[in-house]
């Protein structure tokens, strides 16, 4: 997996990126040289992943104003292009922050990718420390190589058991409809050597059942003030299954992620996507709701694993302490 390239660099004059819609049959990567581009390409889910899209969305922001492009329209434009991922509107703001303190926004966009990097890799030490006994954990989505600068959040976990030399099965969700646990999770922990089986997402509660998966740990999109988190579509499903069966819920995420104005589940922006990812064909009559997200209520989560430490219940206090620290 080392031969990877970066889900998201900065060429000089354009975002590259991996364009994500075409793995795993096909490694395409793509240079994004308008502002026009970035947010189609974070959109359309060319690039994704929470963290990876707040980096792609930094970086657009630099292209805009290299352009001459207005600044607070620019970046606008750039957080609009997914409501859920509070990373995507906290780097944006960064760099849009920058920019107008006279700093160059570049280098602030830059930093984000080596901060990323960073503070995946202590997730993942953490959350190896705090899974100290498992063998078997349950994944859900894409969180790893390709939905941050790291090794991932959720996934990072999974690759600092494996280079801890422990044993370890990845159970991974396909994750419909867009399939990013069949196409890019399945995929990437194969490459890299990890035991990983793909399970249909409806067969989650069942094998979480067997009593053969000793935790889930899933990512996020957006925690709120309360610990309620947003996280892909399918995330509550697993949380109420697991609860069922008395398995520990982790969810990982760096610490941009928590967005403290948000002061519940109930106030995070899902989006909804098109019918199009579910039906190939329309159906007379059938109408579709596809929600990208759905959020967690915080006492199904057994703690939140960040680069700061692992957050526990009561979440709205270690949330506000974690954020002022
Ligand atoms: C570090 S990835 C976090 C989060 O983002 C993914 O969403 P998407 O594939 O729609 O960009 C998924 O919810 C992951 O858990």
């Amino acid at each position: 997996m080392s031969a990877l390239p970066a889900s998201v660099g900065w060429t000089g004059d354009a975002v590259r990126i991996i364009d994500q819609r075409l793995l795993p049959g096909q490694l395409s990567v793509r240079d994004l040289a308008t502002v026009d581009e970035v947010v189609d390409a974070i959109a359309t889910l060319a690039v994704r992943g929470a963290n990876v899209i707040g980096s792609a969305g930094a970086l657009g922001f630099v292209l805009g104003v290299r352009a001459g492009l207005d600044a607070d329209d620019t970046a606008a434009r750039l957080i609009a292009a997914r409501p859920t991922a509070v990373n995507l509107r906290v780097a944006v703001g960064l760099a849009l922050d920058a920019y107008h303190a006279g700093r160059d926004p570049l280098g602030v966009a830059l930093g984000l990718l080596t901060a990323d990097d960073e503070q995946t890799r202590r997730i993942g030490e953490l959350g190896r420390d705090e899974l100290a006994g498992a063998r078997v954990i349950l994944t859900h989505c894409n969180t790893g190589r390709l939905a941050t600068t790291g090794w991932g959040t959720a996934l990072g976990v999974a690759y600092a058991i494996h280079e801890s030399g422990r044993p370890l099965t990845v159970l991974a969700t396909e994750t419909r409809p867009l399939r990013q646990g069949a196409r890019l999770t399945a995929w990437e922990l194969a490459a890299s050597g990890i035991d990983v089986e793909l399970l249909v997402d409806s067969a989650a509660a069942a094998a979480l059942g067997t009593g053969r998966v000793d935790a889930v740990i899933v990512g996020a999109d957006r925690i709120a003030a309360n610990g309620d988190t947003a996280n892909k579509v399918g995330t509550r499903s697993l949380a109420v299954a697991a609860a069922r069966e008395g398995v520990p819920f982790y969810v990982a995420a760096t610490l941009n992620a928590i967005d403290p104005s948000t002061a519940s589940g109930a106030d995070i922006e899902i989006e909804e996507r098109s019918a199009d990812e579910v039906l190939d064909t329309p159906i007379e009559g059938v109408r579709v709701w596809n929600p990208a997200f759905d959020v967690t209520p915080a006492e199904l989560i057994t703690g939140i694993i960040t680069e700061a430490g692992i957050l526990r219940a009561p979440y709205s206090d270690s949330i506000a302490k974690a954020v002022q620290a």
